[in-house]
């Protein structure tokens, strides 16, 4: 079949599962945690602890968690990623704009296989990651070469993007305008175990760099905010300081109100609407605070998909 002049713009986010029952989680899980670049223990270890002890138990408990969020439409993942594309869409009417997940549906081979079919002959898969991660982007990468079909061009991150800086400085200028301003400022991101990034994972580096381009645009001093990781998973260190600690701390330091907005997440997703506005808005409150206030992700957001268009637009004429 001959390939036409026809491009596409294929987003990529992680994936989420289909339901909130544990037969779906534990589905979603087994594919995202057998990912040797999200867990890098031996197979013959990993693969046995994973099926007979950690699926069976976190499947349940994170059923629970994913049905306190479950929207009409499904994962809120799933939701605002689909809005997000409709909104690139939208922006981009001489392009084919899909997306895609890299754990569950639909799949990045899925969606290569449809714009095959629709004879498209070039693609700009932009990762829905605005720091770079080996455990997240570079996942991504692994599958897309081996599906892609035709010549593609990967986004690796966005982190520096003036219009992604700006969208989120202005979101979080709109939150404080409609619900007032918190004493402090906590910038949020999912945290890596410290051995990836102490073999050369940029992430951090990246996260850091993030927080200093908004910091800068909102003219926040640096007793105004603070940056902490979120989301440990296993026993091993991570990034610190983390964001649970971090919020209790000021809390009993007398801070009554703080914000947090997690600009590692392009849309909502467990980690912020179950996480943070859940769990670590109880745990603020518990050690003193008064109120927790998350500013949501940018989701579907015209600021967003405008930064996203052009983003994909200048890595087509690359
Ligand atoms: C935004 C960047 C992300 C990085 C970096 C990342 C690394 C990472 N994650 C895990 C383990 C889990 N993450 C889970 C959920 C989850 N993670 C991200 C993003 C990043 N992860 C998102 C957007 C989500 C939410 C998905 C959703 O459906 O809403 C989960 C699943 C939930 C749970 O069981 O707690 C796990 C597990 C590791 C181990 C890791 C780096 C090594
Ligand atoms: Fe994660
Ligand atoms: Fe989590």
């Amino acid at each position: 079949m001959r390939m036409t002049d026809e491009t596409a713009v294929l987003l990529v986010n992680l994936g989420t599962p289909d339901a909130a029952t544990p037969g779906a989680v534990r589905r979603y899980l087994a594919q995202f945690l057998m990912d040797p670049r999200v867990v890098q223990l031996p197979r013959w270890l990993w693969a046995p602890l994973l099926r007979g002890v950690i699926l069976p138990l976190r499947s349940r408990r994170v059923a629970r968690k994913y049905a306190s969020i479950w929207m009409p439409g499904g994962s809120p993942l799933a939701v605002h990623t689909r809005n997000l594309a409709a909104a690139v869409q939208e922006r981009l009417p001489h392009m084919r704009v899909m997306h895609a997940m890299r754990y569950g549906n639909p799949s990045i081979p899925d969606a290569f296989a449809a714009l095959r079919s629709e004879r498209i002959g070039r693609v700009v898969v932009l990762p829905l990651y605005p720091q770079y991660s080996t455990t997240t982007t570079a996942s991504v990468d692994d599958i897309v070469r081996r599906a892609r079909n035709m010549p593609t061009h990967s986004v690796a991150d966005y982190h520096l993007d003036p219009a992604w800086v700006r969208a989120i400085a202005d979101s979080i200028r709109a939150h404080w305008s409609e619900h007032g301003r918190g004493e402090r400022l906590v910038f949020s991101f999912h945290g890596l175990p410290q051995r990836v990034v102490d073999n050369g994972d940029p992430y951090a580096v990246q996260c850091a760099a993030s927080v200093a381009a908004i910091v800068e645009n909102l003219g926040l001093a640096s007793h105004d905010y603070v940056h902490t990781y979120q989301s440990r998973f296993g026993k091993e260190r991570w990034l610190e300081p983390a964001t649970m600690p971090t919020l209790e701390a000021l809390a009993r330091q007398g801070v009554k109100r703080v914000d947090v907005v997690c600009p590692g997440f392009a849309v909502d997703c467990l980690e912020t609407l179950e996480e943070i506005a859940e769990l670590n808005a109880d745990a603020f409150r518990h050690a003193g605070g008064h109120a927790l206030r998350y500013i949501p992700c940018l989701n579907d957001a015209p600021a967003h998909a405008d930064a996203l268009a052009a983003l994909a637009e200048r890595a087509l004429r690359q």
